[in-house]
């Protein structure tokens, strides 16, 4: 087809679409040109059948364009020319405009000058949409978003061969500062032979973005942190600007994104506090060191409740030695609370929390799941304390018989009852006299018996079985729980005044899959079963880690411990690999073998594993890491029979 033909062929699509744009349906990509085509015919009287040559402003008009943003391009440069060098030989050029649409920056092809001006690819050529009509960089200027105009995309028919590609660039507050953009001469027709130029538009666009944020804030600390720990130094995607008092100041675009909170009309908090951002405290942001290792530290969001790891940038200039971050970075060390926790948000607190209150006398109710480390918590705080010389006591309420649990914790006096020694006996509670008093599983308490407790509690004094006359006791009391007392005050089996009484603070410990710290608790466990034991040194491989790493743990850190301890004693060469840990860590990542869908007509991934592997049933066992009865066994739970038996595969119904 001519080039005159397919020009009037498109004049006349884009006529017919003025006069029944709103029969026509448009797919998600599409619907953005036709509001573009609906703006420049009803807004900008754009005639589509007087097509227009491209606009190159004057020396002086580009000069002025170029002023304005002249710190920005600065920044630019380097990126933009790094971008170039990619595309350079696939004949694309590089405009970069200002937000009014004009070239300010351009990058081409001498060679081909001529055709490349003639079609607005140059320096100083104006894209804007009210006078180019629907194009990249004009469009992306109205929608805001970055998008390939694909040859008839574009509304003038001078630009039916071009494709171009632009993204967005915004200032700091989230107004537009510029557009990137890539367009090439010619292309092939399908409008998907450009999606890698998208993706590539997109990824500069943000890169010059958050170059010029941290430019523009370099007097600032710059709070950057990603969802990956690995990338936050090199590639952190969110930034924020952060004051003195960890007030948001600025923040890119993605930051801007975690700003955004439900349910408010798009609407970001003016100057919101990192704190609020993130479950933190500021003495939680400042102690993260500048200039040491593991300048990286784990918060969890608290709108989406992610975790997201997070370093600081210095400030390019020195803040005065009397600064905050000075200051609020001088956490205490407790040796015996910080062994307990590497990085974890949740745990950082609960720490922090316990170090403060370790001296303090108040109740202490410790929450978590079965098996998270509420005792070993609760010793470590009592081994903290100034309570330390003295016992601690553990009492677990669940495992005491009701009919013995009174006289367990309150003693008894000789003759007491029957069956009593003829001594009488000091309770626990008595021996925890000038210590530290655990109640472990403190919702499983008889409710009889929570009276009792509290008058101890309140008054400091118990009256042992069989006595009338009250014995005074000193104990710091701590209790712990995995169920919900709120629930159970609700229900009338827990007394909501001893809840009151118990709880001076909360501490909470979180679920192990839930810890952003999981590698370093794999890694202690071991390193204290090994110790514990007497046993030589054992390292996990990492095949073995990444399998620990994504197992749910319902059982938490004891299970943890139990999965290591037959580990270690089932592993060869002082290695646990992957093939020595218990069956139920690896169920999850082989659930889907193991569970084949019985209905669907597939075949299912164990089925396909051993007809990949010819039914080497050694060599598919390696391939998920078990062992071979393992897979004897999920062929029998899937009623897969051998080849060697059928002639030919077969999944039994
Ligand atoms: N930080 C830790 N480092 C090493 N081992 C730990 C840690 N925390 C807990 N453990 C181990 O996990 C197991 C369970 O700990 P603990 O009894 O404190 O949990 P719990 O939350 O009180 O459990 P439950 O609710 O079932 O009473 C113990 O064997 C303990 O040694």
């Amino acid at each position: 087809m001519t080039t005159q033909l397919a020009q009037q062929r498109h004049i006349d699509a884009i006529l017919s679409y003025a006069d029944n744009s709103s029969s026509v349906n448009l797919s998600p990509g599409d619907e953005l040109i036709g509001r573009s085509w609906k703006r420049c015919i009803d807004e900008y009287g754009l005639d589509p059948s007087q097509p227009r040559r491209a606009r190159i402003v004057t020396q002086q008009t580009l000069r002025e364009h170029q002023d304005s943003v002249d710190e920005f391009l600065n920044v630019a440069r380097s990126g933009v020319e790094q971008l170039y060098s990619n595309i350079a030989k696939l004949g694309y050029v590089l405009l970069l405009t200002d937000h009014r649409g004009i070239t300010v920056q351009y990058l081409g092809d001498r060679r081909h000058d001529q055709r490349l001006r003639k079609a607005g690819l140059y320096l100083g050529a104006d894209w804007s949409e009210q006078y180019a009509g629907t194009c990249a960089v004009g469009t992306c200027i109205q929608e805001q978003q970055a998008l390939t105009c694909h040859r008839v995309d574009h509304f003038d028919a001078t630009h039916i061969n071009l494709t171009c590609t632009s993204a967005p660039i915004l200032d700091p507050m989230g107004n537009l500062l510029a557009v990137l953009d890539i367009s090439a001469l010619d292309s092939p027709n399908a409008r998907n032979s450009q999606t890698f130029a998208l993706h590539l538009t997109q990824l500069y666009a943000r890169m010059i973005e958050d170059a010029y944020f941290l430019r523009r804030y370099r007097k600032q600390v710059i709070f950057r942190c990603d969802a990956s720990r690995e990338f936050v130094q090199v590639n952190g995607q969110y930034l924020f600007a952060i004051d003195e008092e960890g007030r948001v100041e600025a923040a890119n675009t993605a930051g801007r994104s975690l700003m955004l909170s439900p349910g408010s009309d798009n609407g970001i908090e003016p100057r919101p506090d990192l704190t609020s951002l993130f479950e933190c405290e500021l003495r939680d942001i400042w102690s993260i060191p500048y200039d040491h290792d593991d300048q990286i530290k784990a918060f969890r969001h608290s709108t989406s409740g992610r975790t997201f790891f997070a370093a600081l940038i210095q400030p390019r200039v020195r803040l005065p030695a009397t600064s905050t971050k000075a200051a609020l970075a001088a956490e205490e060390h407790v040796p015996q609370l910080d062994a307990l926790a590497a990085d974890d948000p949740v745990m950082r607190r609960t720490l922090g929390l316990a170090k403060r209150l370790r001296n303090k006398d108040v109740g202490l109710l410790i929450l978590g799941e079965t098996g998270t480390g509420k005792e070993v918590l609760a010793r470590a705080i009592h081994a903290a304390s100034h309570r330390s010389r003295r016992a601690f006591v553990a009492v677990n309420c669940a495992a005491i018989p009701e009919s013995l649990i009174e006289s367990e914790l309150f003693g008894y006096v000789s003759g007491a009852f029957t069956g009593a020694r003829t001594r009488g006996m000091r309770g626990l509670i008595q021996q925890a006299d000038g210590g530290t008093l655990f109640l472990d599983e403190i919702g499983d308490m008889p409710f009889q018996l929570q009276t009792r407790l509290l008058r101890v509690l309140a008054e400091g004094e118990i009256l042992p079985v069989g006595s009338d006359s009250p014995v005074k006791v000193n104990c710091r009391v701590m209790a712990a729980t995995h169920q919900d007392l709120g629930q159970l005050i609700e229900q009338g089996s827990f007394r909501a005044d001893l809840y009151y009484r118990l709880n001076g603070a909360t501490l909470r410990l979180p679920s192990l899959s839930q810890r952003a710290d999981r590698q370093h608790v794999i890694k202690q466990v071991l390193a204290n079963r090994i110790e514990q034991d007497g046993l030589p040194a054992v390292r996990i491989r990492a095949d073995a880690m990444s399998a620990l790493l994504a197992y749910s743990w319902p059982g938490n850190i004891r299970q943890l411990d139990n999965a290591l301890a037959f580990a270690e004693a089932t592993c060869d060469n002082g290695e646990i690999t992957v093939n020595d840990l218990p069956e139920e860590c690896l169920c999850e990542q082989v659930l889907s073998v193991v569970e084949a869908d019985d209905d669907s007509d597939d075949a299912s991934p164990l089925l396909e594993a051993l007809m990949e592997h010819q039914w080497n049933v050694s060599e598919v066992a390696r391939f998920y890491g078990v062992s071979r009865p393992t897979i004897y066994r999920w062929m029998q739970h899937q009623g897969i029979q051998h080849a060697r038996f059928l002639g030919k595969p077969k999944k039994e119904r």
